[in-house]
């Protein structure tokens, strides 16, 4: 029940914030429509009276007085939806960007990676169009809450003990209530499987995948897989759906038994001469009136009661954010350009929920203009080194410092905006081209020069022309019908987005070559040359590549062998070939291999 009243709160206060002038009239026209309701059945009863005492002007005016309380019945409760549904559009609008601000209201991705954090969030983000039918079913419910205060009180003039009809109404309301929950706890226990199913059809299904499962023929596989993870789901969903159904039936059977009470205890007053005709026919109509508003009142709480859960899990989220205190302070220890360069200090880092150290301790002095080459095998932690130094993840033990002040107090929002990046897995942007490569510097956006400067810079200069609509072209066939790129076109442009960042104080490339050609890959080592040199001779700043391409990484001036999270060699090619440690046997079978 408090789950119920948070929501019908929230809501309100929402709709007020959102537009209180259209939420004034929706509740004025509402309360006029379901007040009619009652008023009906006074009339009926006023004008049962006038007939048998046989009185024709008293009669037509009631009659006229029905027919016009009839037609606001009806019209007000369209012309309020006029004015609510687009509130409960506003209010939803409004929650999802709630939902974004907390998926990225911190300067790290911790948070997304707590998985009781990133779990609720994905309900959240599935279940938020439900409360766009939450506000309209709150004022239903104000209104139903009005008819029944009118009916009680007409009721109770009339025989005190038929008030014992409303307190039988509430009866199958509770049911309801505890129907709901049942139901609510069984889709919770079977949420996973549940998710599992919907995973299982995208990967016979989407594109991405689809390939591969054709080829292998693990169609029927995973359809044997889905077939018996939604056997037992349905299972589980099923029993709750049937134990609900009785709690249902039961709580009806109970309101039925006083509807019929009520019936033949007026009738008896009737009979002895208690009340007239007319009180019958009130209580008739009153009665028939409570059962429909008791059951509208249960549909209505079933959708405020999955509305109220969303909102409960939205709740928790805000609780779980962890906005970061450095980043609010505003203050900003980033330089304008290095002198110094980068430190880790005893760096070490595990992902949240997780003790396993993926980084162990690792001191590293990376001066300023520095060309670094980050090399290990599969799983040694590069790709997580790039991410602190992103500063998308603090160290959970040690610290990164920029030109001696700490990443982590000198404001990291601000040094994230002073890298530019091209990850691993880089986004593909399935919006316009323009979006694509705008974004690694939004105040180019609309900076065709700039745009296509970068563009050429990645080697991706022919994509705008193959794109229809060149820049404003969409790409993708997410929601629109886009141009399709090939896994390399896509790997480009991501290129082009982290160029096009200005005065980057660090460049980081991971495995920027690993869907390009042989040509394309040597252009792009070139160009990183390039780039190498310019940031250092611009912001000296360090440009860090993480390859598994040995000679590609033999010009860099410190490269950097990283072996179970920890830095087992460190030094120039030429001192690590010398060497003869991994990084010289590696590259000796690569050499062999490639020549
Ligand atoms: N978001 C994450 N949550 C939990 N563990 C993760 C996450 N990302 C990576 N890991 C784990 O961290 C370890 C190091 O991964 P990382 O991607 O840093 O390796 P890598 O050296 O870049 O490997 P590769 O050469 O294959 O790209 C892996 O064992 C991986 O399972």
């Amino acid at each position: 029940m408090t789950t119920l009243l948070r929501a019908i709160r929230q809501l309100l206060r929402l709709a007020v914030r959102c537009d209180a002038r259209r939420l004034t009239r929706a509740v004025a026209l509402l309360a006029v429509g379901y007040l009619s309701t009652p008023l009906i059945a006074v009339c009926l009863k006023s004008l049962t009276t006038a007939a048998l005492a046989r009185s024709a002007a008293t009669g037509t005016w009631l009659a006229l007085t029905t027919a016009l309380l009839l037609v606001l019945e009806l019209m007000m409760t369209h012309f309020a939806h006029l004015s609510y549904f687009e509130l409960g559009e506003l209010e939803e609008l409004a929650l999802q960007n709630e939902v974004i601000s907390l998926a990225h209201g911190t300067t790290g991705l911790e948070q997304l990676d707590r998985p009781g954090f990133a779990d609720t969030l994905a309900l959240v983000r599935e279940e938020l169009p439900r409360t766009r039918a939450a506000l309209e079913a709150v004022l239903q419910l104000g209104g139903m809450a009005l008819q029944l205060t009118v009916t009680t009180v007409l009721l109770g003039l009339l025989n005190p003990w038929l008030l014992l009809l409303i307190l039988a109404a509430l009866v199958p309301v509770a049911a309801g209530n505890r129907a709901q929950l049942l139901i609510d706890r069984a889709k919770e226990t079977a949420a996973p499987r549940i998710r599992l199913g919907r995973h299982l059809l995208e990967l016979a299904t989407a594109e991405a995948s689809a390939k591969e499962v054709r080829l292998s023929g693990a169609e029927a596989v995973l359809t044997e897989r889905q077939r018996r993870d939604w056997r037992s789901v349905t299972a589980t969903l099923w029993r709750a759906q049937a134990s609900a159904a009785l709690l249902r039936a039961v709580g009806q059977l109970v309101f039925a038994a006083a509807y019929g009470g009520a019936i033949v205890l007026v009738v008896r007053q009737a009979l002895s001469g208690g009340s007239g005709l007319g009180d019958v026919i009130l209580v008739i109509t009153l009665a028939a009136q409570v059962s429909f508003q008791v059951s509208t009142t249960l549909g209505l709480l079933t959708i405020l009661q999955g509305a109220g859960r969303t909102l409960e899990r939205l709740h928790s989220l805000r609780v779980a954010h962890r906005p970061d205190t450095a980043a609010s302070t505003g203050t900003s220890g980033v330089p304008s350009a290095l002198t110094v360069g980068i430190r880790l200090e005893e760096v070490s880092f595990s992902y949240p929920g997780s003790d396993r150290k993926i980084l162990d301790r690792v001191t590293l002095d990376i001066p300023a203009g520095t060309a670094l080459a980050l090399v290990g095998e599969n799983g040694a932690g590069k790709s997580t080194l790039v991410k602190l130094l992103c500063g998308l993840y603090r160290p959970t033990g040690g610290r990164i410092l920029v030109d001696g002040v700490d990443l982590a107090e000198g404001g990291p929002e601000e040094w994230q905006r002073r890298t530019a990046t091209l990850f691993q897995d880089f986004a593909r942007l399935e919006l316009r081209l323009r979006d694509n490569v705008g974004i690694g510097d939004l105040d180019l956006l609309d900076d065709d020069a700039a745009l296509r400067q970068s563009i050429d810079a990645a080697d991706a200069g022919p994509i705008p022309d193959q794109v229809p609509g060149g820049l404003d072209g969409l790409l993708g066939h997410s929601y629109g019908d886009g141009a399709e790129l090939s896994g390399g076109q896509w790997q480009k442009l991501g290129l082009a987005r982290a160029l096009l960042r200005r005065r980057p104080l660090l460049v980081a490339l991971d495995e920027p070559a690993s869907a390009l050609d042989a040509t394309a890959e040597h252009a792009l080592f070139e160009r990183f040359a390039d780039l190498a040199t310019e940031a250092r001779t611009d912001t000296g700043a360090v440009t860090l590549l993480v390859s598994h391409r040995f000679s590609t990484v033999r010009m860099a001036d410190l490269i950097v062998v990283l072996e179970q999270g920890r830095i087992s060699e460190l030094g120039t090619h030429a001192q690590l070939a010398a060497a003869g440690g991994l990084y010289a046997e590696l590259y000796d079978l690569q050499a062999r291999v490639y020549t």
